[in-house]
């Protein structure tokens, strides 16, 4: 292992050393939904496309109300979806629904609620008074046409996809998910399906970072386990660095007999960026990125430390790649105990309860069980204590 490195080291280095995934693919709407976005979306037309009625009532024509004409007989009725019809006189008014055209010759829509029909006349409520141009969303007064209304690296969520439909983009293009190699690596470690041995444990790791993957649409995984045996680590490497964007590794890479990952990985790419930082859980890190050759992160083996160096690092890494913002990190007020020494960082589990973090401190980072039901992780510095952790704004990083 390397001289410690802090927190903020290792992500500008990480950062530093990422590029952004040149493929792209159009995918349907209906696929779109967390993808990161490699096009602008234009306004096709001028938005709203006419001058939108937005209140179920009668269309008139202003000056007839200023002028003190308070009944107006029915002249047409205008559904939305309904062609326009055109309002001739000053005496007559055109039933309309919201969502309808203005009938031409209209510039006042007067609601429902402050008319009376009887007879297929309407008639104003006294002091009723209405103002020209009320309750009509004019015709191009959210966007000309041709304007950008979701620019390119913008991640697609409903309110995008609002924008996306209704201009008609319905095959936007994103950046194609970044191919994910996963490794884990040990002896003692079998399929979740399997009935371990006394001396063996089920594997856990693959399982759960597919999941924050998996949902937040970072990549598509394809999995291996490995055992402690550096000449099958090799080799597996070795094909993954030819296939992948992006390799993760978990276990095997502190200081044992049996630790393979970083010499096998020293061999072939080089010296690591960095192997260690000045964190807990997830000390051993270590990050390689050489040229010609998909970045390699090495997490330390212990559940915790997996998912908390997951959370803190390739997780931001992932939608760096895809072209997202990776700086975007929520500070929040903060509440629990944890145990730190006051020269390292604590990336510890939390909970996310009404805007507070709520610490959850795992016992060891092997005792994967007090995860359960929390959200993330409170990057908290290992000086502050119990009292002064009352005052300080927490980073946040989400399990996925
Ligand atoms: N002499 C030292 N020993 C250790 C150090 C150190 O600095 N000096 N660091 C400790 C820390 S901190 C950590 S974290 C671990 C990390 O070690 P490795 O990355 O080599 O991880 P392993 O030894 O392979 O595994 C650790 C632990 O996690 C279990 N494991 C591994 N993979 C999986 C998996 N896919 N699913 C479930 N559980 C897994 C494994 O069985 C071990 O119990 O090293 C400390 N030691
Ligand atoms: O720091 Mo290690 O990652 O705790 O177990």
């Amino acid at each position: 292992m390397q001289q410690l490195i802090t927190v903020t080291e290792a992500e500008q280095i990480i950062q530093s050393h990422l590029l952004p995934i040149s493929r792209t693919e159009a995918v349907s709407l209906t696929e779109a939904g967390g993808r990161y976005l490699k096009q602008a979306i234009r306004a096709d037309r001028p938005l709203p496309p006419f001058d939108r009625v937005m209140m179920d009532g009668i269309a008139i024509r202003h000056s007839a109300h200023q002028l003190g004409k308070r009944h107006f007989s029915i002249a047409a009725t205008q559904a939305a979806g309904d062609t326009p019809v055109k309002l001739t006189d000053k005496v007559t008014c055109i039933e309309v629904m919201t969502g309808g055209v203005l009938p031409e010759g209209c510039d006042c829509v007067i609601p429902v609620e402050e008319i009376t029909v009887s007879q297929n006349e309407a008639t104003v409520r006294v002091g009723y008074s209405p103002l020209k141009g009320q309750h009509i969303h004019r015709r191009g007064s959210d966007t000309a046409e041709g304007a950008i209304l979701v620019e390119t690296g913008q991640c697609l969520q409903s309110p995008e996809l609002t924008i996306a439909a209704s201009c008609g983009v319905t095959e936007p293009t994103v950046a194609a998910l970044p191919n994910i190699t996963l490794i884990s690596t040990g002896d003692e470690l079998v399929a979740p399906e399997q009935i371990p041995g006394p001396h063996q444990i089920r594997r856990s790791h693959a399982t759960a970072l597919r999941c924050s993957i998996a949902a937040e649409k970072l990549g598509h995984v394809s999995e291996q386990h490995l055992a402690d045996d550096p000449a099958q680590l090799e080799t597996a490497l070795k094909a993954a660095l030819k296939t992948s964007d992006l390799l993760v590794l978990t276990g095997g890479v502190s200081r044992g007999k049996y630790d393979f990952v970083a010499p096998v990985l020293q061999q072939l790419l080089g010296k690591p960026k960095f192997h260690g930082i000045a964190q807990r859980p997830g000390k051993p890190m270590a990050f390689w990125a050489a040229p010609h050759h998909p970045p390699v992160f090495a997490l330390p083996g212990n559940p915790v430390s997996v998912m908390a160096c997951a959370a803190r690092y390739l997780f931001p890494a992932l939608r760096q790649i895809l072209g997202g913002s990776s700086s975007h990190v929520d500070s929040l007020p903060t509440h629990g105990t944890f145990n730190c020494p006051p020269q390292f960082t604590g990336l510890i589990p939390c909970r996310l309860l009404n805007g507070t973090l709520e610490l959850v401190p795992p016992s060891n980072s092997g005792n994967f069980l007090s995860m359960a039901g929390t959200h993330g992780i409170a990057e908290v510095p290992g000086k502050l204590t119990r009292t002064n952790l009352e005052n300080h704004l927490t980073r946040f990083y989400p399990w996925g």
